[in-house]
This record gives C-alpha cells, sequence and structure tokens, in this order.
C-alpha cells in the first residue's frame, strides 16, 4: 500500500462529515470514491491532502507521515484536481500548466526553465492541448479547461493524484481519453483516488471502488463486488437492474423509470 488513511474524523458545526474513515490504496490501480451526494468525498481528498485544519486523520504515504512533510515536500508528491471551476483569470493554457512546477522551482526559476518547458510540453501532449498552448484558458470550453486542470497536474509530476469528478461535464469521447489519461497514469506506478459520480464509467474503467455513505465507508472492493442491486437501493435509494456489458462482462447499470424497477433487480 503506497497511501493508508487511518481514522480520518471531522465534525463540522457539530455534525460529523467523516466518521472514523480508514483507507489503504495500492500504487498501479485506479481507485474510485463514490457515494451520494453529500457523502464525505472530495472533504476526504482534502482531509489526505492536510487542507482541512479541523480534521483528524493520520495519512501515510510510502511509509511516511504524509502531514508532518513540509509543504513544498507535499506540493512534490501530490496533486489534487479539484472540480472544474470557469475561470476568468487573464492566463494562457501554457502559463497554466507551467504552475504546476512551482514546487518544484527554486528561488532562481531560470534554472529549471528548459526542464519545466519540456515538461509542460509533454503534459500539454499526454492531455491533446498541444494546440491550444497560446489560447486564453477562459476561452476554451469547459472540457477543455478540465483537461488543462489534469495538465497542470501531470506538470507537477506527483506521484499520488487525487482527482474529484474528473469526467464531469465531458461528452462521452471526452469521458474516454481523460480515463485512458488516468489509466495510463496508474500503469505508470501512480496512486490514484478518483472522486466519481458516474458508476458505469466507474465500473467500467476502475480496478477498485470505496463506497462513501453519510461520512462513513460502507462498501469497498471491485467493481461488481461493490455496484449491486442492493448497494444502489440503500445507499443510493435508486432500483436498478445490473447487466453485464457483453464486451468485458463488467457491471452496467440499467435505471430508467423506477416504476418499472420495483420488482427484483436481475442480475
Ligand atoms: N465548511 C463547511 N461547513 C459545514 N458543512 C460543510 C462544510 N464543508 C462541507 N460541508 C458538508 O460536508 C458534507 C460533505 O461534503 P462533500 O463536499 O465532501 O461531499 P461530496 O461527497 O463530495 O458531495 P458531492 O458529490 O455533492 O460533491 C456535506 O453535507 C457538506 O454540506
Amino acid at each position: 500500500m503506497s497511501l493508508c488513511v487511518q481514522q480520518a474524523r471531522l465534525v463540522l458545526d457539530r455534525r460529523p462529515i467523516l466518521d472514523d474513515v480508514s483507507i489503504a490504496l495500492r500504487p498501479g490501480r485506479l481507485n474510485a470514491l463514490i457515494g451520494p451526494n453529500g457523502a464525505g468525498k472530495s472533504t476526504l481528498l482534502r482531509v489526505i491532502l492536510g487542507l482541512e485544519p479541523a480534521a483528524h486523520a493520520h495519512v501515510e504515504f510510502e511509509g511516511s507521515d504524509f502531514h508532518a512533510l513540509p509543504r513544498r515536500e507535499r506540493a512534490r508528491i501530490a496533486a489534487l484536481v479539484e472540480q472544474s471551476s470557469a475561470t476568468e483569470q487573464p492566463i494562457d493554457v501554457h502559463d497554466a500548466v507551467m504552475l504546476g512546477r512551482l514546487p518544484h522551482q527554486g528561488l532562481w526559476s531560470a534554472d529549471t526553465q528548459a526542464e519545466d518547458e519540456a515538461v509542460v510540453a509533454a503534459a500539454l501532449a499526454r492531455t491533446g492541448l498541444a494546440a491550444f498552448a497560446t489560447r486564453r484558458l477562459a476561452t476554451l470550453s469547459g472540457g477543455e479547461q478540465q483537461r488543462v486542470h489534469i495538465a497542470r497536474a501531470l506538470a507537477q509530476q506527483p506521484r499520488l493524484i487525487l482527482l474529484d469528478e474528473p469526467t464531469n461535464h465531458l461528452d462521452l469521447a471526452a469521458q474516454m481519453a481523460v480515463m485512458e489519461i488516468l489509466r495510463g497514469l496508474a500503469d505508470a506506478g501512480l496512486t490514484l483516488l478518483v472522486t466519481m459520480h458516474d458508476l458505469n464509467l466507474t465500473a467500467a474503467w476502475f480496478d477498485h471502488v470505496i463506497a462513501l455513505h453519510r461520512g462513513r465507508v460502507v462498501a469497498e472492493g471491485a467493481p461488481e463486488a461493490v455496484i449491486e442491486p442492493g448497494f444502489l437501493a440503500e445507499v443510493y435509494g435508486v432500483a436498478a437492474s445490473i447487466l453485464a456489458d457483453p464486451a468485458t462482462g463488467r457491471p452496467v447499470i440499467a435505471y430508467g423509470p423506477q416504476k418499472f424497477l420495483a420488482g427484483p433487480a436481475i442480475i
């Protein structure tokens, strides 16, 4: 295991937001964090990075106490891709991605300029953004901006990447492109934790699924073990049938109008 989170707890306004959450992630795997709105998914990502001062959690990365590391060292190790928000900042795509180099730059960034440019060029190429380098970030579509956020995280050259709903608002082809990038990062040995709402995409692509509900881990395992009718009914309150993808055998959730699905689920 490369990332171990032990007993993460956070209480806000006397309400438990995270209640004794412990997870362990292996590198080289695509790990999904699922759960209904308000389950605590984004909060857990922030707690892992030490961005929630009121939280209590022991977080180890590759055997070291992650929160005890200097801030700059943490920024070299871990990248967060938050839910995409529109920007009006007058910054071009190249410079937005270059921000990912900050934790690696010394007092004199000229010393590392050639290397930084090479890393940024590689991040732009990997996310299919090479042709966008000189475009103002604010003129890109939502999906294109999402890829810029991922490119910035790649430019950071982290060993741990936390992504908050990276496929949100993306069309089908863009979702596949993002998932291919994430698969490639996992295959390269990085540790990834990705919050997901699209459970069909989760079932099709991820190796390991952790489900949060009301701030607690309620299920964990392979997608086919977690994403099943009882779980969907209990945690999401939705009746659904689970089919098997004819190409891969992975679960596919059919969840049409509930009046058609009130009977026993087909497995
Ligand atoms: N500063 C805060 N004060 C009080 N409650 C908060 C605060 N920040 C978050 N919360 C609450 O914590 C809970 C978990 O929020 P979080 O954003 O982690 O959920 P999530 O699982 O990521 O949800 P979503 O899928 O809707 O993005 C929510 O009920 C939210 O209202």
